[in-house]
Order: structure tokens, then sequence, then C-alpha cells
């Protein structure tokens, strides 16, 4: 199967990742909070992390595949795909870039080979990259030279969010933010038309749907349940869409949605950065979302239309009923300590990626819960984290896995 995930713990076989690139050089203090940073990574050391976590997952028996190589290779299929793509992604860049719509095309198209291409939408155009041969428009006089006019893209090494996998399935999203929205054009065309998934994989949710929805959100707790948060970014109308278009898939095979309605803040942008599932029975979770959370579920009514109604139970009598088993026991990022949870959550701490039952990788820094994972029996795979943390995003967002086994 092309893709193929009904569980965020079995043994990961093939994830995707995106190795942070010069899109990163391009984050300056004026544009951080637009463009969802809290400050500006060095690029150096994010890629030696980046590529640290890769090799953590490569010695744990994962194929990591990278987003610009498979965009690259999608491509490089023919010419007529990749002025598409150009085309497109002009059109999806707002009208600044489609008022230079020509210039724009000669340089994205000038570039030597598709990887090349890739990049450069990546890292953005400034305007005085433009082959603009004379131009007496007011934006050109007035904008200054290293005014962007393809704006960068820095957020793609979140590979998580653009687009989620879902039984054998995928979402592809309508992003919250507008710098996002642009992130799936990749996903878009690499499912279309990449030879490795054109054809074989259900779309559950596309990026023209109206509301809102990123991956971040979407738990794939068992074969027929997965887990969405109502939050910050995913609002509950996209919720029952997703869970509309998933029932009416025949041969899939989720038929519960359960959807975890936490606060709307940027600390807690996305269900994973509150809650990640790190073995069969046990979970890390951010112990301030408990207080207030509410939870709702989704099965398939007359016609698959989705029938909601509220759950009145702790979190963990829901959990363990989606999983199966008997109980199911919460671990508290920061442990006990108030401050040390609000401080390991600012940098992921309860965002880790399970490689298989009862083993995670997380980010170095957050050495209270990684303790504490440990004292119960979980193997943390640490990986460094002084520059990618930056981006406030864990080894779960950092990673949207293809397949896992059953
Ligand atoms: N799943 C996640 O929580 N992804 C982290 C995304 C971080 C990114 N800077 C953002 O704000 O969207």
């Amino acid at each position: 199967m092309a893709i193929d995930v009904r569980s965020e713990v079995r043994p990961l076989k093939k994830v995707l990742l995106q190795r942070p690139g010069r899109e990163l050089e391009q984050l300056v203090p004026n544009s951080m909070e637009r463009l969802l940073f809290d400050d500006i990574p060095y690029l150096r050391g994010a890629q030696t992390e980046h590529d640290r976590f890769a090799q953590v997952l490569r010695d744990s028996g994962v194929e990591v595949v990278y987003l610009t190589d498979l965009a690259a290779e999608t491509l490089a299929l023919s010419d007529s795909l990749r002025r598409r793509f150009v085309e497109d992604f002009i059109r999806s860049s707002g009208c600044v870039a489609a008022s230079y719509r020509e210039a724009l095309t000669e340089l994205l198209l000038a570039c030597p080979n598709t990887r090349e291409l890739i990049r450069k939408t990546m890292t953005g155009v400034r305007f005085d990259e433009l082959p603009l041969h004379q131009n007496h428009s007011l934006a050109s006089l007035r904008n200054d030279r290293t005014h962007f006019v393809l704006e960068p893209i820095p957020n793609l090494y979140f590979t998580r969010d653009p687009f989620a996998s879902i039984g054998r399935g995928v979402a592809l999203h309508h992003m919250y933010s507008v710098t996002r929205n642009r992130e799936t054009i990749y996903g878009n065309y690499i499912l279309h038309y990449h030879p490795d998934y054109a054809g074989k994989v259900p779309f559950y949710y596309t990026p023209d749907e109206p509301y809102t929805l990123e991956g971040g959100d979407i738990l794939n707790l068992s074969a027929e349940t997965i887990a969405v948060g109502i939050s910050q970014r995913t609002m509950p109308e996209a919720v029952e869409r997703l869970a509309y278009n998933i029932f009416q898939d025949e041969a899939g095979e989720v038929r519960r949605v359960l959807a975890l309605d936490i606060p709307s803040t940027r600390a807690f942008m996305h269900l994973d950065t509150v809650l990640t599932q790190i073995d069969t029975d046990k979970f890390l979770i951010h112990p301030s979302i408990l207080d207030e959370l509410e939870m709702f579920e989704l099965t398939p009514g007359r016609g698959g239309a989705p029938v909601a109604r509220r759950l009145d139970m702790p979190l963990e009598e829901a959990l363990a009923s989606a999983l199966g088993v008997e109980r199911v026991t919460l671990l508290r990022c920061g442990g006990g300590d108030q401050i040390a949870a609000q401080r390991e959550q600012w940098n992921d701490g309860s965002n880790t990626l399970c490689v298989s039952p009862g083993r995670v990788v997380a980010y170095d820094r957050n050495y209270v819960t990684n303790g504490l994972l440990e004292e119960h029996g979980i193997e943390v795979l640490r990986i460094p984290s002084g520059e990618l943390s930056r981006g406030r995003g864990g080894p779960r967002c950092m990673s949207m896995p293809l397949c896992r086994d059953c």
C-alpha cells in the first residue's frame, strides 16, 4: 500500500521529512510573527540537528524520504507538469506574486533542474532577483529592493501539518495561516502525480474545503478510530467534513472520530502539542488541558453522515475504549512541577514521535519529562534541539508517517 497508517505506535516503516533550508535564513524580526516563528534559528545548527533526527530514525529501521526529493522527482516527469506547478504556485502566492507573473515564471522555469526549482519556491524570491527589464510601476518604485515577491516558506520542516495519513488515505489541508497554505501544493503534486502515490490514495480532505484543518490535530489511534483536535488551527466544521468524507470510503476502516476540544492558544496550537501516544497503553499529556477538556464522538449515521454526541467520561476511558485496552496511563509533561510543565510544553516536551511501542524520539532539552518517561519504562531517543525548537514544533511535528507495521 502506498500509504498505511493505522496506529500511532506500531513500528514506523516509512516517514516523510523536510530538511530545513535557506527559507529559514529569510526570517527577519519583522516577519517572524506572521511566519509563525518565535526566533530566528541558526540554519547550520538546525540542519545538523535535523540530520541527527533522520539518522536516529534510520537507526531504528525507518525509511526516510524527503519532501524536496519527492516533489523534484514529480516535476521531472514532464515539462507540462513543471509549467503547471509554476502557474499554480504563483497563483497560490497572492496578488503581489500574480502581478509579477511573467517575470516570476521566467525566473522559476530558468532553474537548471526541478530540485532547484522546488528549492527556489521554498526560499522565496525578492524583488531585486526578478528579471524585470524595464519597470515604471508604482509598486516597483515604492518597494524596497529586498521586498519579497514570493515569501519564503519556513515552516516546511513541520511535515506533519499540511497533509495527514489516515489509514490508507490522506487528508490534504486547508491551513489556518496564509503562510502555511502554500505548503500543501507540494503534497498535492506528489500525491496526485508521483508514480508511488498517483491513483493509489483516497483523499479525505482537500484545501478547497472551506474550514481549516491541520495534521498536528490528527491522531491515528487505531484502524477504526482517529482523534482530531478542535484547536486554534482546526475548526469543528472541518472535523465534521473530514468524518463525512472518511465515512463515505467503503474500503476505509475508520468508523469513529473522537473530537477533543483543546484551548485555542499558540502554546497548544495542535492536539499533538499537548497529547502524544508513547506506548500501546500510555500517552504523554500536558496536564493543563485536562481541566476543561470536552470530548465528542462522531460515528456514521444514515448515508454515512456523521452523528455527533458528547462524551461524558474521563479522557483515559475514551482512549482505552478507542484502543481496545483495559486502561490507559497518562504521563504528565514536566512531572508534577508546574514550572517545568509550562517550560517543557513550550519546547514541545509533549510532542514525541513513537517509532515502536514504548520507544520515542524526543528533544533532549525536555529532561524532566524525558526522565519521567524513562521511569515508566519508555525508551527515549534524544535529539539535539537548540535550533529546531525555535519553530515551535517537536519530533512528531517534524515527521509525517507514510507506513507503519500493522
Ligand atoms: N504539529 C505541530 O504542532 N506543528 C508545529 C508547527 C509549528 C509552526 N511554526 C506553526 O506555528 O504552524
